[in-house]
Formats: C-alpha cells, sequence, structure tokens
C-alpha cells in the first residue's frame, strides 16, 4: 500500500512557459505587448533614411518600376505553355558549337549526346523548356537560324579573336529582329600566361560591348576536363539560358512558324516506285510558335519553297513540362529532353502511332544463346532473331532514310538531291526563285564585303601580310576581313582599325590595376561584371561606343538595291542599261533644247531635279532607285519638285507637267526622229528631215541651221537682258 500512497503524493511536474517561438510571441503580444510594440514603432530612427545618396537612390528605383508598370504591357496570345525557348549556338568553324550544347545538354539531362542533330530540346525549369539549335556555318543557315533565335549564343575562340562569321550573322539578326544575345569564349586554355590571358579578356569584351552594347554578356569557357567545359562555368551559363527573357519581336509575334525537330515522308511507296519524281507528302513536326496556324495556308520552308499545308493536327507534347507530365501515364520518370534527329528520347507521337524505344540493353539477348542457336542451326544467324535484331539498331528507321535521301535545313544536302527538288515542285518555281534571288542578295553583299579583305600566314610577323585593302564604292567600312591560313584552315579575322589586335604592352602596365578587383570576379562569376567597368566605358569616346559594324549596312543596302530581276536574269545590269538610255537622253537633250543653257541656274537644277525623278528609278522594280546617292531632301527644291504628287497637292499640275515632258519629246522626235531598224535594215527618216530632202536638199538645211543659230542668238539676247 505504501508505494500506492507514496504515488498519490507524489507532485506533478511544473508547467514551464515557453520563452521563445511562437507561442512566446503570441503571449506576449496578448499581454502587456500594446506598449513594447508601440515603443518599437515610435522610434523615428529606426525608420528615416541615413543617406541621402541612398534615398535618392531609392526614389529613382520606385520611379523606374512605376514606369514599367505604365508601359504599354505585351499582349501575351500563347494558350497553355509557352514553346520552348530557342537559342542558336552561332560561331566559326571548330569553335566548339556542338561540344557547348552536348554539355548544356549533359547538364540539364544528364544525359551524353553523341552527335548534335536538328533541335534538340530539354527542360530546363519547372515551367521552361529549352531548345538548341547549331547554326550551320554557311549563310543560308545563318540566315534561317536568325529567323527563330530567342536567344543567340556567339562563340568566339578567344585564343584567335573576332571571326568574320560573328558579324555576318550579327548583320543578318539585325534584319531579322535582333533577338536576346550573348558571347561566350572558348579555347581560353591555350594562353600560358596569365597576364596576357587577362588582358585579351578584357579587350575582347570591350571590343564586344561597342560591337553589340554596352553591358553585353560574355561568358568566358577556360578550358575543357576530361574534353568537356567545366561544370562550374556551365552551371553559370545554363543559368543565365534559363532565366533569360525573350524579347517579343512584332513580326514573329504576329505570324505563325514552326521549328520542325522531325519529318516523315508519307508519300504512298507504290506512287514512289512509279515516278519517282512524284509530288511527295510530308509530315513535319515542331512547336508552333507566333501565332495561330490555319489549314490551306501558304508556308514557306526554308531552302526548299512554298507549299500549302494539307492539314495541321495538334498531337500530344513528347517533352512536356514537369507539372504537366505528372498528369500523363506511361513514363515511370519524367522525360527531361526529346531530340530525334540526334538520336534522343525514347517516345515518339505521331499523327497516327507512338513509337516506343526500346535500348539494348534492356532487351534479353545474350552472346552465348546466339552460340549456341548457330551451332544448333548448323548455318548463320536465325532470319527471324536477325530481323529483329536489325530492328533493334535502327532506331529511327523511316527518317533516317529521309535523312540520306533528301530536305536537309541546313545546308547539307547534297547538290544532286537538290535538283531533285526543285525538279518534282516545278509549281512552285517562282517561289524558289525568289528564295534563291534572296540568298543571292546576301551573297553578293557577302561577295561585295570580302573584296575588301587581305591574305596572310597566321603569324604574329605583320610584315608578311599582303594588305590589300579595297574601298566600298564611297562608303569606307571600318571592320575589314583578313583572310589567314591558321591551325590547318583558312580563317577569316574580322579586323577593326579601333581595336588592336596584340596587346600593348604599356597600356596593360597601366590597365591592370583596373582589372585586378574585376577579373577574379569575372572568373568566378563567369560573366561580365558591370561596375568595375562603367566608368572605364563612360569616359570613352561616344563614337568609339556606337556599333561599327553597322556602317557596313547601308553599303551592303545599296550593293543589294543594284541588283534587279532583269540582271539576275539576263546577267545584264539593269543599272547600267537604264544609265546609258538616261546618258543619250541627256545628250540629246542637251542638243535638242539649247533653251536649257539659258536658263538661271535654280531653275535649271529644279528642271533637271524633275527629270531625274523618272531618270534614276528602275525600270522594273519602281520601289528602287539605283544611284548610290540619296537625295538631299532638306533642299527646298527638291521638296517642292514633288509636292503635287500627293494627296494634299495639285494633281492636274503634276499631270501637266507628264504631259509637257512628253510634247517635249515628241519635238525632239520631230527633229532627230531617225532611226534605222536593225533587223529589216530599213531607213526611217523624220518629217522634217524628209521634207528637208524632198525641198532641195542641202540648201532647205542650210536654211535650217540658220534658223536655229538666230533663235539661238535671240534667246541669248533676251536672256542677257532679263538677267545682266
Ligand atoms: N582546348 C580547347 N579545345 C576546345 C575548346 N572548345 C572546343 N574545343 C575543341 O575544338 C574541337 C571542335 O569542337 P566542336 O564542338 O566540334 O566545334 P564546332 O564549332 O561544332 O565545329 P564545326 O561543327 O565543325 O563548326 C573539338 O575537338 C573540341 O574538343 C576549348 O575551349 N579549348
Amino acid at each position: 500500500m505504501a508505494p500506492a500512497d507514496g504515488a498519490g503524493e507524489q507532485p506533478h511536474k511544473a508547467h514551464r512557459q515557453h520563452k521563445s517561438g511562437a507561442k512566446a510571441r503570441k503571449k506576449s503580444g496578448k499581454g502587456g505587448g500594446g506598449d513594447d510594440a508601440g515603443g518599437e514603432r515610435k522610434n523615428p530612427k529606426a525608420f528615416a533614411f541615413q543617406s541621402a545618396a541612398k534615398a535618392k537612390r531609392l526614389q529613382s528605383r520606385s520611379a523606374e518600376i512605376e514606369q514599367r508598370r505604365l508601359h504599354v504591357p505585351v499582349m501575351d496570345r500563347s494558350i497553355g505553355e509557352p514553346p520552348p525557348f530557342v537559342v542558336v549556338v552561332q560561331g566559326p568553324p571548330q569553335v566548339g558549337k556542338s561540344l557547348l550544347i552536348k554539355c548544356l545538354v549533359k547538364h540539364y539531362t544528364k544525359q551524353n549526346l553523341s552527335e548534335v542533330r536538328g533541335p534538340i530540346t530539354v527542360v530546363s525549369g519547372k515551367s521552361r523548356r529549352v531548345q538548341f539549335v547549331e547554326c550551320p556555318n554557311d549563310i543560308n543557315g545563318m540566315i534561317d537560324a536568325a529567323k527563330i533565335a530567342d536567344l543567340a549564343l556567339l562563340l568566339i575562340d578567344g585564343s584567335y579573336g573576332f571571326e568574320m562569321d560573328t558579324f555576318e550573322f550579327l548583320n543578318i539578326m539585325q534584319v531579322h529582329g535582333f533577338p536576346k544575345v550573348m558571347g561566350v569564349l572558348t579555347h581560353l586554355d591555350k594562353f600560358k600566361d596569365v597576364k596576357k590571358l587577362r588582358k585579351t579578356k578584357q579587350r575582347l569584351k570591350h571590343r564586344f560591348w561597342s560591337e553589340i552594347k554596352e553591358g553585353a554578356k560574355l561568358f568566358y569557357l577556360s578550358g575543357l576536363i576530361h574534353g568537356k567545359y567545366t561544370k562550374r562555368e556551365l552551371h553559370n551559363l545554363a543559368r543565365f539560358i534559363s532565366v533569360i527573357k525573350p524579347i517579343p519581336l512584332s513580326w514573329r509575334m504576329a505570324h505563325p512558324y514552326l521549328l520542325v525537330d522531325r519529318f516523315e515522308d508519307v508519300t504512298p511507296p507504290e506512287s514512289v516506285r512509279l515516278n519517282k519524281k512524284c509530288d511527295r507528302k510530308i509530315t513535319l513536326y515542331g512547336y508552333l510558335r507566333g501565332c495561330n496556324m490555319k489549314k490551306r495556308t501558304k508556308v514557306h520552308i526554308t531552302g526548299a519553297g512554298d507549299f500549302s499545308l494539307s492539314g495541321v493536327t495538334s498531337l500530344v507534347d513528347p517533352c512536356p513540362l514537369p507539372s504537366a507530365a505528372k498528369k500523363r501515364g506511361l513514363r515511370d520518370k519524367e522525360k527531361l529532353f526529346y531530340a530525334p534527329m540526334s538520336g534522343l528520347g525514347d517516345l515518339l507521337y505521331d499523327k497516327d502511332a507512338v513509337y516506343i524505344n526500346i535500348n539494348d540493353h534492356l532487351v534479353q539477348f545474350s552472346k552465348t544463346d546466339e552460340n549456341d542457336a548457330s551451332k544448333k542451326q548448323g548455318k548463320g544467324r536465325d532470319v527471324g532473331i536477325s530481323l529483329v535484331k536489325t530492328l533493334q539498331n535502327t532506331r529511327y528507321s523511316l527518317d533516317e532514310k529521309l535523312d540520306q535521301s533528301f530536305i536537309n535545313f541546313f545546308g547539307r544536302k547534297p547538290a544532286a538531291q537538290s535538283e531533285d527538288i526543285s525538279a518534282s515542285q516545278n509549281d512552285q518555281g517562282d517561289a524558289n526563285i525568289s528564295e534563291q534571288a534572296d540568298g543571292n542578295d546576301i551573297n553578293n553583299a557577302d561577295t561585295l564585303e570580302s573584296n575588301e579583305h587581305s591574305y596572310s600566314e597566321c603569324s604574329s610577323d605583320s610584315e608578311h601580310e599582303n594588305d590589300v585593302t579595297t574601298q566600298l564604292s564611297d562608303h569606307e567600312v571600318d571592320l575589314r576581313e583578313k583572310v589567314e591560313f591558321c591551325n590547318g584552315r583558312l580563317r577569316r579575322k574580322a579586323v577593326s582599325a579601333n581595336f588592336k589586335d596584340e596587346v600593348d604592352e604599356e597600356d596593360s602596365d597601366e590597365d591592370d590595376s583596373n582589372i585586378e578587383n574585376s577579373g577574379d570576379d569575372q572568373l568566378s562569376e563567369g560573366s561580365v561584371s558591370l561596375d568595375d567597368n562603367e566608368e572605364a566605358l563612360d569616359s570613352d569616346d561616344e563614337t568609339e561606343n556606337t556599333s561599327k559594324w553597322k556602317e557596313s549596312l547601308l553599303a551592303r543596302t545599296l550593293s543589294r538595291r543594284s541588283a534587279s530581276l532583269m540582271q539576275l536574269v539576263y546577267g545584264q545590269s539593269s543599272m547600267k542599261l537604264d544609265s546609258t538610255a538616261s546618258e543619250t537622253n541627256d545628250s540629246s537633250a542637251e542638243e535638242s533644247s539649247d533653251d536649257e543653257f539659258f536658263v538661271p541656274k535654280g531653275q535649271k537644277k529644279q528642271a533637271k531635279n524633275e527629270a531625274s525623278i523618272f531618270d534614276d528609278m528602275d525600270a522594273e522594280d519602281y520601289s528602287k532607285f539605283f544611284k548610290a546617292e540619296l537625295r538631299d531632301w532638306s533642299d527646298e527644291d527638291l521638296i517642292k519638285s514633288i509636292r503635287d504628287r500627293f494627296v494634299t497637292g495639285n494633281w492636274s499640275k503634276a499631270a501637266l507637267r507628264g504631259v509637257e515632258i512628253d510634247e517635249n519629246k515628241e519635238d525632239d522626235e520631230e527633229v532627230y526622229g531617225d532611226f534605222e531598224d536593225l533587223e529589216t535594215g530599213e531607213v526611217h527618216k523624220s518629217e522634217t528631215y524628209k521634207n528637208a530632202a524632198g525641198n532641195g536638199g542641202a540648201h532647205k538645211q542650210n536654211d535650217l541651221v540658220e534658223e536655229r543659230t538666230l533663235k539661238k542668238l535671240a534667246l541669248k539676247a533676251k536672256f542677257d537682258a532679263e538677267y545682266p
């Protein structure tokens, strides 16, 4: 019993009050909290700003946020999940484009990519997918890539410097709407001297800024480890790619377009057997961007021509966002990548089928079995097994077959095959021509600019350089192409007068103090630290910071203007034809009307302007002027001369002027209307001449000459009297 009594008397453990945490805070709030909180709130120093500069910064920041809010919001037309963000990796040959894509894919998906072909879609975040595309090294591929890029990664060989490919691509992007651009320096491990490396980085960064814009992002990939870029630098780059916001480009938002990541020939094999050049039916797969596409819309396939759509079907997303993937079955884990052309991704959704790709190691085939089987049968492998084996080996048999047979969007197609395509699409011939013409234009411009080059062996000794610099018509282009033989191949270096290639020793000492602080930051961050160099850039001359490569745009545009349809078809410059025509007109006009000679300067100029409005038009395309110089539209006379051509002007006056010109022509024809028909050999004489000849030949002619001389003299006298 005693123990029972003892248990009854045992004192209860006292309740321990909470001294910290939510409960304690709650209690103190309930109790005398009012005073404490009030006391805290009443402290005036706690909420006042201490520094005027900080206050100013805060104020300007809030004003900026307010301003941003006031901007017209960009209409988001997308329905459901946004399509993947297209990242185009561009750079000169052998700069490391494929390697960078492989490394980024490995970073995002932990998958090894054996080859980079076609677009590669990877999931880069909870609500974001990225599609990597390698930009081909030819100009047509660049044009195609520039049309679809949301972000362009410009790879630059740090050990060599800027090459022309980069500027050509920038130039093309400028035409198609400039997407986001980031620079990536590779091959930096070739520098043995740390100081030189730092100087080169600095120099390339400044040039990159001045060519694109101040503060443009430039990443450094400092070298390879086991044949791959370092994880830390890739991580930084991937993070930037993941967070970057695409610029809404108005043209793209208003037009539907598709980056094809897979295609299939669905032409019945029988019709192909009967006619190898029959019209093919092709199914193209890809994410639709821009806006919705309608059936029967005319579409342009780059490099192939214009076609009409026979139908559009929406399919299951082959690379869904992680959130969407959970809703569907069939997959045990999330598939974070889709690259059918590169042989990555194991589930394919077709219009009418779903293909599941099973890896070889998951299939129960063992070598011992095979050997046994062959022994048992006494002759080769069983037909059934070998059939299954071959089926297993060919992952995308149809695609691969197609790939070998034709359309290759990015310029790898063999010449013979391309001929086939154009032959089979005779009805779309016009479109093909226009596409080629377009390409020609740019090629023309390119060859024009590449006239301006020098050829040299890749060596540090500049004396060996054979520097041939020709000037593009009137426009001096700052950027110069220097072709040199380097690392076993020809490279086109982009030389700028404003940026020296070699690092000046004197400069390097000077600048070192600036870089010392920022250099490490850049190395560790893998990105440009803006603040460090802002001041240095501010002090730069403004003209230096303007994009130099843009200057060549005008020259290119002008050079492109001269190419006309006539020139392309007949191989003859329409410009020349027209100019010679106008020259002859001029000379005849000079001869015929001496009146012009006695017209005051200003008036004469005006009259000339009038005439030249018609003269310097392209014969075929009136939107083109072939004269290289643009008119001086500040000239009052010139403005006056076209005033009547607008809605507000006097149209009848303009028409009268036209009639006057025609009448003058007739007059001229009367006097100089003789011509010889070269085909028939018939000589036509003008009426005046005929009359003169009929009425007594030379005598009459003399009279005419005399008459004209008298007329001239009279006019001269009149002129002198009016304008002494
Ligand atoms: N040392 C060094 N080698 C590199 C670096 N980046 C790429 N490479 C090597 O350069 C070679 C070319 O790389 P790729 O990725 O094939 O270059 P690419 O630009 O795709 O080449 P193309 O497709 O032919 O234009 C490979 O052997 C890479 O290992 C780098 O930063 N340092």
